[in-house]
């Protein structure tokens, strides 16, 4: 099998997205591109150096759009020329146009794959390369809400003292400040979050405020975040290939409000295979609908 997967924008996400499928043995052939022909040269060849240690042999070329043909996956990563530092939505008129002219060079190469979109804003990019790109339903998704509910892990195992990995539950909504926290969804051990005893002391909107601002943190100290989303990205890429039909909080369409929004989803080869709708108590489901009119609102912007 040869698994080969394109990243367009090799920035600080592209490049550890890219360091993460080779050192995690995901692929086989990695196509790189980027708006600055250097910066994907020396990233090919940074990742080259690098062979003589693993124990995989990947082929690996940049800037060549041929290639974009017989791309299984193709991963968004592109930027804005200047990193946000508060709203996500900030970035859409100019990563908007980015992804924009990446549509038609997919379409004219016959891409017939799976696109992730990491590029923020995550919901409203995926939504325009989705209808741009008109694949079937499933094939376009976004890295969504993947990375919060991550965050919400580390934030409760805290709490509890517990591995963030035994934390179960979900993120919803916008990747963005609409974004909340589904504690009707958070389950550790067999039990919901407040059958926990620390759960009776714990400040929920503190938490949800802390995971909320987690990137924004990362992002205060380091200038950028990649570590998180390059994993997940990771686990997303070998969902994919592996048809794993497991479930990730991605942004997928939720037919109800006509947007892609962060919701759980069962992801395999040919992507979101179905998105798996959580019955929410009224409180979260309102939550869950106004982040979707931001995302809606945003989007018509650039319609
Ligand atoms: N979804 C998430 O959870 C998540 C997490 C972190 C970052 N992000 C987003 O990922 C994106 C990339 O972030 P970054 O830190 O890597 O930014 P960056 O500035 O380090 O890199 C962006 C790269 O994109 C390239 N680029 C810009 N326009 C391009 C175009 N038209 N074609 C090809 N390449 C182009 C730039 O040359 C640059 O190398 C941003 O939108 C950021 O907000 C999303």
């Amino acid at each position: 099998m040869n698994r080969h997967v394109a990243i367009i924008g090799c920035g600080h996400v592209g490049a550890d997205v890219a360091f993460s499928l080779v050192t995690q043995n995901l692929v086989d052939h990695l196509s790189l591109f980027d708006i600055k022909d250097a910066k994907a040269a020396s990233e090919q060849l940074e990742l080259q150096d690098m062979a003589a240690h693993i124990g995989s042999r990947v082929h690996i070329d940049h800037n060549d759009e041929q290639q974009l043909s017989c791309a299984d996956i193709v991963i968004m990563a592109v930027g804005p020329s200047k990193t946000e530092t508060s709203n996500r939505l900030r970035e859409l008129a100019e990563t908007s146009a980015s992804v924009a002219t990446w549509a038609p060079k997919l379409q004219a190469a016959g891409f017939d794959g799976v696109l992730i979109n990491i590029t923020n804003p995550c919901d409203v990019i995926t939504m325009s390369l989705a209808r741009r790109l008109a694949l079937p339903e499933g094939r376009v998704f976004g890295t969504g809400t993947s990375l919060d509910s991550a965050r919400m892990k580390r934030v409760v195992g805290k709490l509890l003292d517990v591995d963030p990995a035994s934390v179960d539950g979900y993120v919803l909504g916008e990747h963005g400040e609409s974004q909340f926290v589904a504690w009707s969804s958070v389950r550790v051990g067999g039990l919901s979050f407040s059958q926990w005893p620390q759960a009776e002391t714990a400040d929920c909107a503190q938490m949800e405020a802390d995971i909320r601002r987690g990137g924004w943190d990362v992002l205060s100290g380091k200038g950028w975040t990649s570590f998180g989303i390059a994993t997940a990205a990771a686990k997303l890429v070998d969902a994919v290939f592996s048809d794993a039909h497991r479930v990730y909080a991605v942004s997928a369409i939720d037919q109800r409000f006509g947007v892609h929004i962060g919701q759980p989803a069962l992801i395999g080869r040919c992507g979101v295979i179905r998105t798996i709708p959580i019955p929410l108590p009224a409180a979260e489901a309102e939550k869950y609908a106004a982040s979707a009119t931001v995302i809606a609102t945003a989007f018509q912007k650039i319609c």
